[in-house]
């Protein structure tokens, strides 16, 4: 079980600044946003080190990140966060022994029956006060991070999906999501055009982990300063833990060198499933599809690099609607011991789970469903001549509002193309009743009408 104690603590700690949504205001309220999970047990390891260890972790995390930031220019204006966190993460040390490093019962169990408390606090301790160095980090990636390269040398970015590198100075984009909205549907639309967009260099979608690059290091800032303030009640010392963990992946959309989401993850490749620890969209970048490709992105590099077949995580209440339309289910199929005790409790979320087709070219789901409506159109077209557009008929009428001349149903143009004949149930039917009175005519329609209705159950 030592393999998965790189879940890191942090202190409990709510903030303020908080980025509403714009078209689901509800996904940042606090109220319903997931927190780390109070511990009710006792902590797998002392106090003290575990303060040590949420302080020492804390700010050495953020000192690096400052220095990266300064050299990185900028990229990110929400660099205050850094500071801000290794501030707060000094000035939490009151809250150290408060803090919550929440494990699921068969964990701790586990824990207790293997390692015993004293080896999983050492093992943490030693973690966190060198995150970026300790080889065991190094050799859980190779072996829970499945394609990493070797197990020591940090993990490498890879792009993920089709794209060229490039930077774009203006575009657009109410038409890119909007231009062919008309043919292929919303969804498509979004997707296709963000796939334009990652093939002309003006988008990117990357995966990578701390593997100490400059400018890898800035976009992980970046990401850290996105989940801040879009997920408020996780503890930032814990976002920054978690997104700096080198057993923890990120995939990011890159646009114009900026970070404008991202997801990251952990893989265990042993058991061959990931947890999402964290996904979030910029505040001005919502509901534009950046989600979904994203999550799409993830899944294909998880099932082709790190050879996953499913994904959990728990979701905010407020952003299950999203991760249903992702395919996640509050049905967990996964068997129990494929991941009870692997990964992290939270209140105020649920556990959610998705399965990873093994076939589904999920970066190109466009092109596919594309080919699928053009197969069952090319087949409606054989089977009828519902394609074929007539033109359509004269009824001018006179002041009176008779028409100009009457128009026989046989000679509505396309009627009988379409295998109609006059002597069908139902025209004959409502025929007869036509040439009563208003009243009767009234009742048969009606009689009609219902008898169309009850056909139709
Ligand atoms: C494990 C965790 O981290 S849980 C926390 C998840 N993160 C958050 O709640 C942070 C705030 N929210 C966000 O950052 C973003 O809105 C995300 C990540 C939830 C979704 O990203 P987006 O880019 O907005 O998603 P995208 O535009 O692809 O939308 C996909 C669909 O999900 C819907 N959707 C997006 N967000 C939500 C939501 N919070 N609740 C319900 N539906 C949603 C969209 O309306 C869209 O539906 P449609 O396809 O029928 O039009």
């Amino acid at each position: 079980m030592d393999t998965h104690s790189s879940h890191l603590t942090a202190p409990n700690r709510s903030r303020s600044s908080q980025s509403p949504s714009p078209s689901h205001s509800s996904a940042t309220s606090s109220i319903h946003k997931r927190k780390l999970q109070p511990d009710d047990h006792a902590p797998p390891f002392p106090p003290s080190s575990f303060s040590a260890d949420t302080r020492d972790g804390a700010l050495t995390s953020n000192d690096d990140l400052e220095s990266i930031s300064a050299r990185g220019g900028g990229a990110d204006s929400d660099s205050d966060d850094d500071s801000e966190a290794a501030a707060a993460a000094a000035d939490d040390s009151d809250d150290d022994s408060s803090a919550m490093r929440t494990f699921t019962a068969s964990r701790l169990e586990n824990a207790a029956a293997t390692a015993g408390g004293s080896g999983r606090s050492t093992k943490l301790k030693t973690e966190n006060l060198n995150p970026t160095t300790v080889k065991i980090e190094s050799s859980e990636c190779g072996k829970d991070g499945g394609a990493q390269g070797s197990g020591t040398a940090g993990p490498t970015a890879t792009v993920v999906g089709s794209s060229v590198p490039g930077i774009v100075v203006k575009e657009d984009a109410s038409k890119i999501f909007t231009e062919n909205i008309q043919t292929s549907g919303a969804y498509s639309a979004r997707e296709e055009s963000l796939k334009r967009e990652e093939e002309a260099g003006r988008l990117k979608f990357v995966c990578l982990s701390n593997d100490g690059i400059d400018e890898h290091m800035v976009w992980l800032i970046g990401l850290k300063n996105i989940f801040a303030r879009q997920l408020p009640n996780m503890p930032k010392e814990y976002i920054v833990r978690l997104v700096m963990d080198r057993s923890h992946k990120s995939v990011m959309v890159i646009r114009r060198n900026q970070v404008v989401g991202g997801i990251t993850y952990r893989p265990y490749a042993s058991q061959k499933f990931g947890e999402i620890a964290f996904c979030a969209i910029t505040a001005d970048e919502q509901v534009k599809g950046y989600g979904t490709r994203l999550m799409n992105h993830l899944k294909q590099h998880a099932r082709d690099v790190d050879g996953l077949t499913h994904f959990l995580t728990y979701a905010d209440n407020n952003a299950v609607g999203y991760f249903i339309k992702q395919g996640f289910t509050k049905e967990i199929h996964l068997e129990k011991d494929r991941w009870q005790g692997y990964i992290k409790d939270y209140d105020g979320g649920i556990l959610m789970e998705c399965k990873i087709d093994p076939n589904l070219p999920y970066t190109d789901l466009s092109t596919m469903i594309r080919r699928q409506r053009q197969a069952i159109d090319e087949k409606i077209r054989e089977l009828s001549n519902c394609h074929i557009v007539y033109t359509g008929i004269d009824f001018q009428k006179k002041e009176a509002g008779i028409p100009k001349k009457t128009v026989k149903v046989e000679d509505i143009p396309g009627l009988r193309e379409a295998g109609w004949t006059p002597d069908q149930w139902g025209h004959s039917r409502f025929r007869a009743s036509a040439s009563t009175d208003s009243a009767t005519n009234q009742k048969h329609l009606t009689a009609f009408m219902r008898a169309l209705i009850k056909a139709s159950f």
